[in-house]
């Protein structure tokens, strides 16, 4: 039986109605023909599309993700978020919270097209999720609540998607809410994200009236006349437009039309041209498919978004958005990705994200960028500098994974085997085609010669700072192994946790992007490990800075066996921003100093700025400059090291500490009957409100917040507004604190409050 979707024209008779039908009916696919894993091969690259879903939480990304891939024929049954039982969302904390907490890929056909889609989280304690499967990713669309706008989350993930240049589609869902606003939410579009929207669609009927779409390009007017609210929108009608359709629609769609080709022929000089050559006397002439085109090149060029809409719950307006996947995202093969080029068609790949399966070990996610990847063979991993030997390769269909033997370049593959791979490295096949690679792009004389791999390397994933912390200890000591083992497990499968051993206390010690993330790290030690740990109180992951210039001198003179170790260090710290250089070495010293020398000096340095002078916080905004390193032949590295750093310390208590603390930017939606109380609340957590803004009978708030007054926000919100509130919480920067909240601090930290 062939898949995909059926097109019934004019006479034929419906399989579903058995009457003869007068309009042509779309099908995803028979009702019981659901598409076989098995049939997974190496599609063609121009039909390879390679895409994330991003937003806001809770604007749909699950749920539209779980009809795309009903209506691709993967799943029998639409997966629903709020009962718990989506594909994606398969973590068992995923489905109890009915939030995605780990991309999950998923790969399916549609229409001769072979699409890898990640269902990103839309909460910002996992936004590196988002910037990972970004960086591999050529195309994206943004689900946005079309009764809401564009919400703080997607505007962070839209500034990630802008910086590694990936065209977007919008996606207006939840069309069928009362409060849907197509002309508010096409706004926020190009206030907030300054995009270019271009309206494809014209939603028919408004709130629960809602039943389809007219698409501007072929005056098609798509209509899901569903008849139940289990009606799974597989059906849909599609018809021309015509005159006895009601005016005001017609007028709408026709003005929408025009403003269209305007705005397409204002975006794309090729289009215009034709337009004024071959369409001069009627505009409205031009044929579709030179339309599609146009609006490809302009999507592709990020010059203009295509917006769509629909209500995914609904079952409504899904298929046209996966045809505007094919039709205006990328290929891989019309991206420019940096280093690929020096491997020609061997093998370069990047491991974007690591899951730890209890019984195949790690499973590396991959993104293909040339030549093909081939199980059971050894691939040279360029990070680590060592090879090792892929098992099985595995096609990701949310958490079942098909066996395929190979995998070409533009795919996603799952490699199964690799035990030292991280998130970030890159794969070739040898260490020569690294080597061949290197020469390559060394005799092109367009890219410096500086060290044996940059040039390359894929540049990885930017994992930010985290701002929580907390210590984690096992039941007993005897679990202490099976704790750290898990720990570094967890840590592979994600780069934003960080854990260390407190110098002080030996405890363990979690640090990551906020409470909910911890919270996720527990649960999962837990349930994946069988370890019931214990997490201390969860503290403010705070910085220091000096507030004046100082300088200081120091020597070290030490005999450790026989030799005499002699050195004596001058130096000098100042603030600067934070963005400035923390070190600066005299043009006399550099030529004075070997390479050794200069390597033991940045050392100390950069030890004593893991803990500053008042509470033991890592430093910003200080540079050192090197004023005199003296030493007597024989003296070692390591005691040079150690010189500079007692010197720091000293140049560093004379400069006066201070605390900086992480401020958030917080968001929240919230009823208006409830605002005085969210605003009475933010008061006495030290909140800054920057705007209060109206949306239908909602305020959203703006404001700054410090993180410390921020724990169990959510729990708070909750009681305080019964429910009626959503927020989201961004660090926004580090600010110093004054003198009474540092002096509060100090004291508790002291255990004196
Ligand atoms: N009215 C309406 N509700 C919708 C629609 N699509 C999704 N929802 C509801 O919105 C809520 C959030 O949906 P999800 O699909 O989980 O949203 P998400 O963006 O994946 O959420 P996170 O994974 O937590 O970021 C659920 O209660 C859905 O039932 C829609 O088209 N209309």
């Amino acid at each position: 039986m062939v898949w995909g979707r059926y097109l019934l024209t004019a006479g034929l008779q419906c399989c579903r109605c058995r009457v003869t039908c007068h309009v042509k009916r779309h099908y995803s696919f028979l009702p019981d023909d659901v598409k076989s894993l098995r049939t997974v091969i190496n599609p063609d690259i121009a039909k390879i599309r390679n895409i994330g879903i991003m937003a806001h939480i809770d604007a749909g990304k699950t749920t539209t993700t779980e009809r795309m891939l009903f209506y691709s024929g993967y799943t029998r049954a639409l997966g629903d978020v709020d009962d718990g039982d989506t594909v994606t969302d398969f973590m068992a904390q995923e489905r109890e919270r009915g939030i995605t907490i780990q991309s999950a890929a998923v790969t399916f056909d549609w229409k001769n097209h072979r699409i890898n889609l990640i269902d990103t989280p839309g909460h910002v304690d996992f936004t590196l999720e988002v910037e990972r499967a970004l960086r591999v990713l050529d195309g994206a669309v943004a689900v946005i609540d079309a009764s809401a706008g564009v919400e703080a989350q997607t505007l962070t993930v839209w500034r990630q998607a802008e910086k590694h240049h990936v065209p977007c589609v919008c996606f207006l869902n939840k069309m069928d809410k009362p409060t849907a606003n197509l002309s508010l939410s096409i706004e926020t579009i190009r206030q907030k994200l300054k995009a270019n929207p271009i309206i494809l669609q014209i939603p028919v009927g408004s709130g629960r009236s809602f039943t389809g779409v007219v698409d501007l390009l072929t005056n098609q007017k798509l209509i899901w006349k569903l008849s139940s609210l289990s009606d799974d929108g597989r059906l849909f009608e599609s018809k021309p437009l015509k005159q006895s359709d009601d005016s005001d629609l017609l007028q709408e769609v026709s003005e929408a039309r025009a403003a269209l080709i305007e705005q397409v022929a204002d975006l794309d000089d090729e289009f215009a041209e034709m337009l004024l050559t071959d369409f001069s006397d009627n505009f409205d002439m031009v044929p579709p498919p030179k339309l599609q085109e146009a609006v490809r090149r302009i999507t592709l060029s990020r010059r203009g978004v295509p917006v769509l809409c629909g209500s995914s719950l609904r079952n409504k307006g899904v298929q046209p958005l996966l045809d505007a996947i094919t039709a205006y995202l990328p290929a891989p093969n019309e991206r420019q990705h940096d280093v690929v080029q020096w491997y020609k068609d061997d093998l370069c790949a990047l491991a974007f994200k690591v899951l730890h399966d209890k019984q195949r070990g790690p499973l590396v996610f991959l993104r293909i960028y040339s030549g093909a990847l081939k199980a059971q063979t050894a691939i040279h991993n360029i990070n680590r500098n060592s090879t090792e030997r892929m098992s099985r390769l595995l096609v990701p269909f949310a958490d079942q994974h098909v066996e395929v033997p190979s995998m070409s370049a533009g795919n996603i593959a799952l490699a199964v085997g690799l035990k030292q791979t991280v998130t970030g490295d890159t794969i070739v096949s040898s260490k020569a085609s690294a080597a061949a690679a290197a020469r390559c792009a060394q005799d092109s004389g367009t890219v410096k010669k500086n060290g044996e791999h940059v040039n390359v390397v894929l540049s990885g994933v930017e994992v930010p700072d985290p701002v929580f912390f907390c210590t984690i200890e096992p039941p007993t000591m005897s679990k202490q192994d099976d704790l750290e083992n898990a720990l570094k497990c967890l840590q592979r499968e994600d780069p934003s946790l960080k854990v260390r051993v407190d110098p002080d206390s030996g405890q363990t010690v979690l640090c990551g992007m906020g409470e909910l993330h911890i919270e996720i790290i527990h649960d999962r030690i837990r349930r994946e490990y069988g370890i019931e740990t214990h997490l201390g109180p969860l503290q403010v992951a705070y910085r220091e800075t000096i507030l004046r210039d100082a300088s200081a001198t120091d020597m070290l003179d030490r005999t450790l066996g026989e030799k005499r170790h002699v050195v004596t260090v001058a130096l000098s710290v100042r603030p600067v921003e934070p963005s400035s250089p923390g070190l600066e070495f005299t043009e006399e010293l550099r030529a004075q100093l070997s390479q050794e020398m200069m390597a033991a000096v940045e050392n100390g340095v950069l030890s004593s700025y893991l803990q500053g002078p008042v509470l033991g916080y890592p430093l910003q905004g200080v540079s050192t400059s090197i004023q005199s390193v003296n030493m007597e032949p024989g003296t070692s590295p390591a005691m040079v090291s150690a010189c500079v750093s007692r010197c720091m310390l000293k140049a560093l208590r004379l400069a006066g500490g201070q605390v900086l603390e992480p401020v958030m930017s917080l968001d929240v939606t919230v009823g208006e009957e409830y605002l005085g109380s969210v605003l009475g609340d933010l008061a006495q957590r030290r909140g800054t409100v920057r705007e209060i803004q109206s949306r239908h009978d909602d305020k959203v708030l703006l404001a700054a917040v410090p993180l410390a007054e921020m724990m169990g926000y959510s729990t708070n919100l909750r009681t305080l507004t019964s429910g009626n509130a959503t927020f989201s919480l961004e660090l926004d920067t580090y600010e110093a604190m004054n003198p009474q909240d540092q002096n509060a601090l100090l004291k508790r930290m002291a255990g004196l409050l």
